[in-house]
């Protein structure tokens, strides 16, 4: 049985996590965190015994695995608290800083202590930015543009960032176009010369496009979670499996 206490279960990620665990026969929800949360576990629906805290600091319950939903201002704290207190953090909240990732493996190396950040739980997201690592090799002129819904606190996405980032890592150095801005913003963030793309549009939930140019012919991968319950298989192989790494490890790959 994995043990398990559920940071930002009142947001539209929390709810579809709280089903995800109560469907697992291997998943125990313990306890639940909101700074809002001001009922008690079975007017949240909960079992009487899932425990409610609304302050990081109070929190001490008997945890194996910390999944965290939250938003970006708590992210880096929550996984802060979650190693110090020897919990496994799967973290899917986005927006840490690559500052803070690296201060956070390292306290995770320091503690012996096993856990994952996922940019994307999705598998159509971890594979189309896959895909678009090795396209980068023979494309280096690429853009990326995601699309989310209109609630998304932070842009560009941490998908689109990492995807960037594994670009980056393999795409020739390469100056790509010169337009001169006539409007501010207009050609996108600028990631080591890769233009991101960031549309905020109600109806839309998570989407991606890395658009490939070559000389007569283009590439165009993309990826569409219709549905936040796209991301729960990749939450549970997380959990699941999240104790077997020696140290805070980046991105769904690689417990797949
Ligand atoms: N890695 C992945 O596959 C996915 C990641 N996400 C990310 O997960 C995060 C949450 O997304 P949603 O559920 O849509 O957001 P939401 O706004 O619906 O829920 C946010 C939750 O965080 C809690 N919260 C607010 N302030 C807080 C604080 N200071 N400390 C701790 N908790 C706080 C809220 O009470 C709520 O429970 C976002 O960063 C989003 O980008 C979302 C979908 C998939
Ligand atoms: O806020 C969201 O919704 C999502 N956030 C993650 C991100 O920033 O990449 C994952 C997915 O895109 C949904």
């Amino acid at each position: 049985m994995v043990k398990i206490l559920l940071a930002g279960f009142t947001g539209s990620m929390g709810q579809k996590a709280i089903k995800m665990i109560e469907d697992t026969p291997e998943f125990d929800l313990v306890a639940v965190y909101a700074p809002t949360a001001d009922q008690s576990a079975a007017e949240y629906g909960l079992a009487d015994s899932v425990a409610v805290f609304n302050d990081l600091n109070q929190i001490d319950a008997d945890a194996d695995v910390w999944i965290d939903f939250t938003i970006p201002d708590s992210v880096y704290k929550d996984t802060k608290f979650a190693i110090e207190h020897g919990y496994h953090p799967v973290i899917g909240t986005t927006g840490l800083t690559d500052d803070q990732e690296a201060e956070l493996i390292a306290l995770s190396k320091q503690k012996q202590l096993g856990g994952l950040i996922a940019p994307n739980f999705g598998l159509s997201a971890v594979l189309l930015m896959k895909f678009a690592k090795e396209a980068a090799q023979y494309f280096p002129d690429v853009e990326v543009i995601e699309m989310h819904h209109e609630d998304k606190k932070d842009a560009p996405s941490g998908t689109a960032l990492s995807t960037a980032k594994m670009i980056d890592e393999v795409r020739p150095n390469h100056e790509q176009g010169d337009s001169k801005e006539s409007m501010p913003g207009v050609r996108g963030g600028d990631y080591h010369g890769i233009r991101i793309h960031a549309v905020r549009l109600p109806g839309y939930i998570a989407h991606e496009q890395v658009l490939f140019g070559g000389a007569g012919e283009a590439l165009t991968i993309r990826q569409d979670s219709f549905d936040r319950a796209s991301f729960m298989q990749g939450v549970k192989v997380a959990v699941k499996n999240v104790k077997k790494l020696s140290e805070l490890v980046v991105g769904l790959e690689n417990l797949l």
